[in-house]
């Protein structure tokens, strides 16, 4: 399997629009790939809570036409990274697409643990409600988005709905990228699945984007890792570790506290 992570750099002087052409043009480019996943809310940067309520767009507006066409020509499973939705009701929501190779829309998920403690997103936006997993032909994607990753009861929800791969956009800060790394480990190693966690780069809102995407396999190796500017993190993996390294070391046989 091979999948492509494309670390893009949220540049404030690049208007949305064009970030969406240049966005859709780098996944067009991935077309031999089996899944391209992009970071969070890249439309318009994941700390840019100013921009939120003038950049939101419904479910499929703007970002997801870009997609449907980009997944679709390039034949991949795409995880279109996040947007800033806004549902009928008029809440807010970080919601990540994952777009089928024919380009329909396979899976939604909305973020469930919200980021900005008293601000931000914290208090802008609905907290999603659902886990959601993605079955492609060769594994099964497990949903996450940012934040999520340090809540460690949300990935082992995921394992025991059958994720064998571990996916998460985020727009992680520069200032704990040590965090980052540590996390992505951490959650591959425990729940002995693969973690694809696909980050932006650049700064944003004034803050500094972490960049360093990985790619870890269940053992808790690192197969790849980005480094701090725009680069497309290309890595070849066998999904049927995930079975052998449970097999071989049966510890998620051994819970005892659910
Ligand atoms: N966008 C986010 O969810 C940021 C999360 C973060 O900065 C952290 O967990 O640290």
């Amino acid at each position: 399997m091979r999948a492509s992570l494309i670390q893009i750099d949220v540049d404030p002087d690049e208007s949305v629009n064009s970030r969406r052409s240049r966005v859709a043009s780098l996944v067009r480019e991935q077309s031999g790939s089996d899944l391209v996943v992009l970071p969070e809310l890249w439309p318009v940067g994941a700390f840019a809570y100013e921009s939120f309520e003038t950049e939101a767009e419904p479910l499929r507006g703007a970002t997801h036409d870009a997609m449907v066409g980009a997944a679709a020509d390039a034949g991949v499973w795409l995880h279109a990274g996040s947007i800033v939705e806004r549902d009928k009701s008029g809440t807010l929501y970080n919601t990540a697409l994952v777009f089928a190779p024919d380009g329909t829309l396979a899976r939604t998920y909305r973020k469930i643990h919200r980021f900005g403690f008293d601000k931000g997103e914290a208090t802008m936006m609905g907290a999603g409600e659902e886990l959601a997993t993605v079955t492609l032909p060769t594994t099964v994607l497990g949903l996450a988005t940012c934040y999520d990753l340090r809540f460690p009861e949300l990935f082992r929800g995921l394992v025991d709905a059958g994720a064998e791969t571990l996916v998460i956009s985020a727009g992680w800060p520069e200032r704990r990228r040590a965090h980052w790394t540590l996390l992505a480990q951490a959650r591959a190693v425990e729940n002995q699945a693969y973690v694809l966690a696909c980050a932006t780069a650049g700064t944003h809102a004034g803050v500094p984007q972490s960049g360093h995407s990985i790619v870890v396999d269940p053992w808790g190796e690192v197969l790849a890792e980005a480094g701090s500017g725009e680069e497309v993190l290309v890595v070849e993996y066998d999904p049927g570790t995930v079975a052998t390294t449970r097999e071989r070391f049966p510890a998620l046989k051994d819970r005892v506290l659910g």
